[in-house]
């Protein structure tokens, strides 16, 4: 897609000029012609465009003020880098200072040299292309830092991040939510007998059922080894072993199929209601962590719930 400019100039002749300019070397191109249009035509916009060439001298507002705004604006909103480029028929030092200093990325003497600005607007697509491949990169890096390698949901970061979250909302809004922890059983022997392959595709499989009975709204993330956690958002008490009987069997009904071999598995959960309350992420974790031991401590493929 070729890049969109806004051209923003109060001489009708310099706009069109520019237009037709870059018209030609391939640009789209939208157009203001004073800086309150610039503003407006900028948040129309902000989305589908990738540079701004600014007339200084403009009556009202000039063009070191409307990018002082457009400036602001990206700033509340977190907007991502927009080149401008200044064009002022003054060529003092202090109006290039002045530019910069507002917001601006160049500074470009009236009249314009076509190839002088076919050069200049080559350079910022450069940087924002650099740009864009750096935000993208950062993208990946944070979602690689925040997922679990094997079974692509949250990690225990990401997790306990969501768990926070999901706590503000209960104490902000009322209601209540579900944090359990579950845990495959003995699966020590699952590896020691199939391999550790045959455990990885066990904690896979594991992880797609559950999904598979989860509403959109619900968390899963791996807290370590064979340990999830479960966040059910909107939770009532009384739906509350009713649902995690319904993970407990979906794990528990058929056994895995790895190649030619079945594996039988099953799984002990440990739940915690949260309803609002001054405990922290890691307390009410600890709270499904003790019902999860209990679990484990009774006979394993069960369900421990405690009401507060
Ligand atoms: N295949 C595989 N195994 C893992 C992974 N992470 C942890 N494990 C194994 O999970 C097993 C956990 O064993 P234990 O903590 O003894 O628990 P368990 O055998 O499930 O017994 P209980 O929890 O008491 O029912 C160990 O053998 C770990 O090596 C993994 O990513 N892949």
């Amino acid at each position: 897609m070729p890049m969109r400019v806004l051209i923003v100039d109060d001489t009708n002749t310099d706009r069109l000029l520019l237009k037709l300019h870059l018209s030609k070397l391939g640009y789209r191109t939208i157009e203001a012609s004073n800086g309150q249009a610039a503003i407006d035509q900028f948040l129309a916009h902000s989305q589908d465009l990738d540079l701004i060439l600014m007339d200084v001298q403009m009556p009202f507002m000039n063009g070191f003020d409307a990018v002082r705004s457009i400036r602001k604006i990206q700033e509340q909103q977190k907007q991502e880098w927009l080149p401008v480029i200044f064009l002022s028929a003054s060529a003092e030092d202090d109006d290039v200072e002045d530019g910069i200093l507002a917001g601006g990325d160049d500074y470009l003497i009236k009249p314009i040299s076509q190839k002088v600005l076919s050069a200049k607007m080559l350079a910022m697509q450069r940087i924002a292309d650099m740009r864009r491949r750096l935000v993208e990169s950062n993208r990946v890096l944070e979602e690689l830092a925040s997922t679990d390698y094997l079974t692509g949901v949250a990690n225990r970061r990401a997790f306990e991040v969501m768990l926070d979250r999901e706590m503000s909302f209960v104490r902000r809004y009322g209601s209540s939510m579900a944090c359990a922890m579950f845990d495959l059983d003995k699966f020590k022997v699952v590896n020691d007998t199939y391999g550790h392959d045959a455990g990885d595709a066990v904690l896979v499989e594991v992880v797609n059922r559950i999904k598979g009975v989860l509403r959109e709204e619900d968390i899963i993330g791996r807290l370590g080894g064979e340990e999830f956690g479960i966040i059910l958002p909107k939770m009532p008490e009384n739906e509350l072993i009713e649902t995690f009987e319904r993970y407990r069997c979906v794990v528990a009904e058929h056994p895995v199929t790895y190649g030619d071999i079945e594996i039988p598995i099953t799984a002990s959960i440990g739940v915690a209601l949260y309803s609002g309350n001054k405990e922290n992420k890691i307390e009410l974790l600890k709270r499904a962590d003790d019902s999860l031991y209990e679990a484990k401590e009774t006979g394993r493929n069960r369900v421990v719930y405690h009401p507060q």
